[in-house]
């Protein structure tokens, strides 16, 4: 089973401590809470005691500093895929291969919040050419509108059907051929609506349309597909890109309706969820966290604040990304949860900014802040849309049989519910409804119990082989029909709404920001260049996070369910019935905007000389990339820091080993290195020797030829005593010399030496009876000279001693 592990560096961070700060301190910048405990689909507006922990500090406190939600998480791999692809129609029956456990794909990046979500690239691509308030409205609105949609057979034709689906008149019927083999009656079913195709858009607008828009008019709403594994309840919901389901296509809508109500303001806000083997889990976490159902309470739960589609499909992508998904007998890739994807509407009528309330009754603790500050009343309404499970029989896989049983319990307990439901309501009883029998139906519990507008979109698969299956869910669409709903609208007149938390926090930034601006001119006076800098830094910041915050709050203006991002607003016309007085006025008002926005200007100069690594809105995997870069920097620097101050360094375990691990690669690198180079240098120290060797034998040599001319030179000079005439020749010119010119053959004695040599006659004559002692060079040099082939200098050497050697016409020059 693929589970989610936890390991410890994906645990979640504490939240930093809070840095006190002093009015000039620069507000932090917008990151909404990770999870936030959101009330029931239900139970939309929270009791004050069980108060929800906002995606904002609170208004009063601008200047406090929120954790960013992503501290210490581990980048996750983003899945980009924004529906999970849907397998290729599968015809009816056909048997894809089981893999061994249901895919988490690996949750996507965890993200750092920013205020829009999403907002620059191109909206979701939707085809709903039908406007929203054309669409159908809700005939009944006490009844659970009860559709039931048949999946195509392979060939499209609707042949080997084993159902009569009369689309016209909205029945559906089993053959009488049929009706023996499947053990069932051919009883006439009637719905509202019998859909047939694989068109996406007829099946939305007749089962979901009304209730997004009722959703935008402030009811809570519930779509849910419910019917047997691969009979098409994903592909109703999600869709694929050429058939969007009816989730793309409701947020298209969303937008449509803001669009279209210029007179309202409106947040945003959704969450997705996932019932897994009777656990739910957070699918936008980027940690995975079980989630409890504390009463009608679900925490901890993410809930993200998005301004555009584009926005929204980010969130649905990431949510899809996070579903279990496994390949099964019947389905390529079951959905092996129920998913609820949840949005949260606020809105409420624009406010006239110049129209005080003032008949409002003034403000008590407690109460509400809402008519102290003129505001509307706000609506607040939650839109469940719903893909569970697929009932199932047992698989040949173990681990799907297990999950099957978990879905089948679920589905079973929905069924039973909604039968004693639809019994109390026919019949007037309040008998127990065992909601908390299952997460699902405790979860579904507020919507189901009446207080939410209510579609059913029952898929069924109308081949022979799921006769049972189909009537089923026909049984569960008949049942469902009977529920009593009683939804009402849900208007608050506390301030406890978002929206209403941001307003109050754009008014106490305002004010602030007017008190600088009415401090500035005194202030250049007296502070410093770099304070001034600081000053003006603060005020970008200021202005900065009111424009984030405004930009969370939608208008007909501000949004665009067509184009990219939010459209910026139309600068306000002149009003010509002015008194010049308020003209005046006016004009002074605008000189300060300008004032305040040089200083912007000065200060944003600043930021863009200090911008970050990274643009703000890079992908948010991007950004979680440079987030674990940075964290993994700073805990190796740290590390680093510690040894160097010579204290014990623990190595943490959040660090998972990676730290360790690196360092024993470079680490075994390194050694590898140094083994190398000391084999080099063993290789240079032999080298060396080898040369000193050769030095010693060649100063040998020198020695031996030394030996060998003074020799020369001794019988030359003995020569030249025995002769007893002439003075003996110097050495320089002696051995040396006469063997080079002896060496050319052109040994020249000149006539004194003749004269000499006949004067020396004698002696001559008894030397001339010995043997030469150039005939009696040493052995050794001899030796070297044939020998010692190893050494490079050998040779020239050799040459040299060879070039010394005389000949023996030399010999005989030199001696006759
Ligand atoms: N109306 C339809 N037209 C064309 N193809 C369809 C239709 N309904 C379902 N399919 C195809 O049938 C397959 C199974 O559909 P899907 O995954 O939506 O079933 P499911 O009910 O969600 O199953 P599970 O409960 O196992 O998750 C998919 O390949 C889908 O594209």
């Amino acid at each position: 089973m693929a589970t989610r592990q936890r390991s410890a560096s994906q645990s979640r961070p504490s939240s930093p401590t809070r840095p006190k700060t002093s009015m000039r301190t620069r507000p932090p910048p917008f990151v909404p809470s990770s999870h936030t405990r959101v009330p029931s689909a239900s139970r939309a507006p929270p009791a004050p005691a069980a108060r929800a922990e906002t995606p904002v500090d609170r208004p009063t406190s601008p200047t406090k500093i929120t954790a960013s939600i992503t501290a210490g998480v581990k980048p996750i791999k983003k899945n980009l895929a924004f529906r999970r692809p849907m397998a290729p129609h599968t015809p009816l029956g056909s048997r894809p291969t089981t893999p061994s456990s249901p895919t988490r794909h690996d949750s996507p990046a965890a993200m750092l919040l920013t205020p829009h979500q999403v907002t620059t690239v191109t909206s979701h691509d939707v085809d709903v050419s039908v406007d929203m308030d054309d669409g159908p409205m809700l005939d009944s609105e006490d009844k659970v509108l009860v559709s039931v949609r048949v999946r195509p057979n392979k060939a499209g034709d609707g042949k080997d059907l084993a159902w009569i689906v009369n689309e016209k008149d909205d029945k559906i019927q089993l053959r009488p051929e049929n009706a023996r083999s499947g053990g069932a009656g051919t009883a006439e079913y009637r719905f509202d609506n019998i859909l047939t195709g694989s068109d996406n858009k007829p099946i939305y607008n007749a089962t979901a349309k009304a209730h997004v828009r009722a959703a935008m008019e402030g009811f809570n709403s519930v779509i849910f597909a419910y019917g047997q594994t691969a009979s098409g309840k994903t592909f109703t919901l999600t869709g694929d890109d050429d058939q969007p389901g009816i989730i793309p296509r409701a947020m298209k809508d969303v937008f449509s309706y803001i669009r279209k109500h210029p007179k309202r303001e409106f947040l945003l806000r959704a969450s997705y969820l996932e019932i897994y083997n009777e656990t739910i889990h957070d699918l936008l976490s980027p940690v995975p966290t079980p989630v409890q159902l504390k009463g009608s309470t679900l925490v901890p739960l993410r809930e993200e604040v998005f301004t555009s589609p584009q926005g929204v499909k980010e969130i649905l992508e990431r949510g899809e990304g996070n579903r279990r998904t496994a390949s099964t007998d019947w389905n390529e890739r079951s959905s092996r949860s129920h998913s609820i994807f949840r949005l949260v509407i606020e809105s409420r009528e624009l406010a006239e900014a110049s129209t005080p309330n003032h008949n409002m009754p003034p403000a008590t603790p407690g109460g509400s802040r809402l008519y102290r500050d003129g505001g509307k009343p706000v609506q607040m309404s939650v839109l469940n849309l719903i893909d569970l499970a697929g009932s199932e029989k047992a698989t040949s896989d173990k681990e799907r049989t297990r999950e099957g049983r978990y879905i089948n319990t679920s589905l079973l307990t929905l069924g039973h519910v909604i039968q004693i439901l639809g019994e109390n309501a026919a019949k007037g009883k309040s008998d127990h409804v065992p909601y908390r029998s299952s997460k699902l139906t405790h979860l579904l519990q507020p919507c189901l119990s009446g207080d939410a507008r209510i579609s059913v979109i029952c898929t069924v698969n109308a081949a022979p082989s799921a006769i049972t299956e189909t009537q089923s869910t026909l049984g569960f669409a008949s049942r469902i029909k009977k529920v009593q709903l009683n939804a009402e609208k849900k208007e608050l007149i506390d301030t406890e709404a978002l929206i209403e938390r941001y307003k109050a926090e754009i008014r106490a930034l305002k004010q602030q920001l007017e008190e600088r601006e009415r401090e500035a001119p005194a202030m250049r006076r007296r502070l410093s260049l770099r304070e001034q800098k600081d000053e003006s830094k603060a005020v970008t910041d200021i202005s900065k996070r009111i424009n984030q915050l405004k930009g969370l709050i939608l208008t007909s203006n501000t949004v665009d369910d067509n184009l990219c991002g939010p459209r910026p607003v139309s600068p306000s016309k002149i009003d010509f019935d002015l008194t010049p007085h308020q003209l005046r006025e006016e004009l002074f008002q605008a000189k300060r905007k300008i004032e305040l926005q040089d200083l912007q200007i000065m200060s944003l100069e600043t930021a863009l000389e200090q911008r970050p690594l990274i643009s703000t809105d890079a992908p948010e995997s991007e950004k979680d990339k440079l987030i674990a870069e940075l964290q993994q920097q700073v805990t190796e620097l740290s590390l680093a820091a510690r040894s160097c101050r010579g204290i014990p360094v623990e190595v943490d375990p959040a660090l998972d080993g990676t730290t360790e691990q690196e360092w024993t690669a470079r680490l075994k690198e390194m050694e590898t290195a140094v083994a190398e180079k000391d084999a080099y240098a063993a290789e240079c120290a032999k080298a060396l020797e080898g040369e000193k060797q050769l030095r010693v034998k060649l100063e040998e040599a020198n020695k031996a030829m030394h030996a060998f001319v003074r020799d020369i030179d001794l019988y030359i000079t003995g020569k030249a005593a025995e002769s007893r005439i002439a003075k003996p020749r110097s050495s320089g010119m002696g051995a040396l010399a006469a063997l080079d010119t002896n060496k050319t053959g052109e040994l020249r004695r000149s006539s004194s030496d003749q004269d000499l040599e006949k004067k020396a006659d004698p002696v001559l004559k008894r030397i001339r009876g010995q043997p030469s002692l150039l005939e009696q060079m040493p052995e050794e040099l001899e030796m070297l000279m044939n020998q010692d082939d190893d050494f490079d200098m050998v040779p020239t050497a050799k040459a040299t001693l060879k070039g010394l050697k005389p000949s023996t016409a030399d010999k005989e020059n030199l001696i006759g």
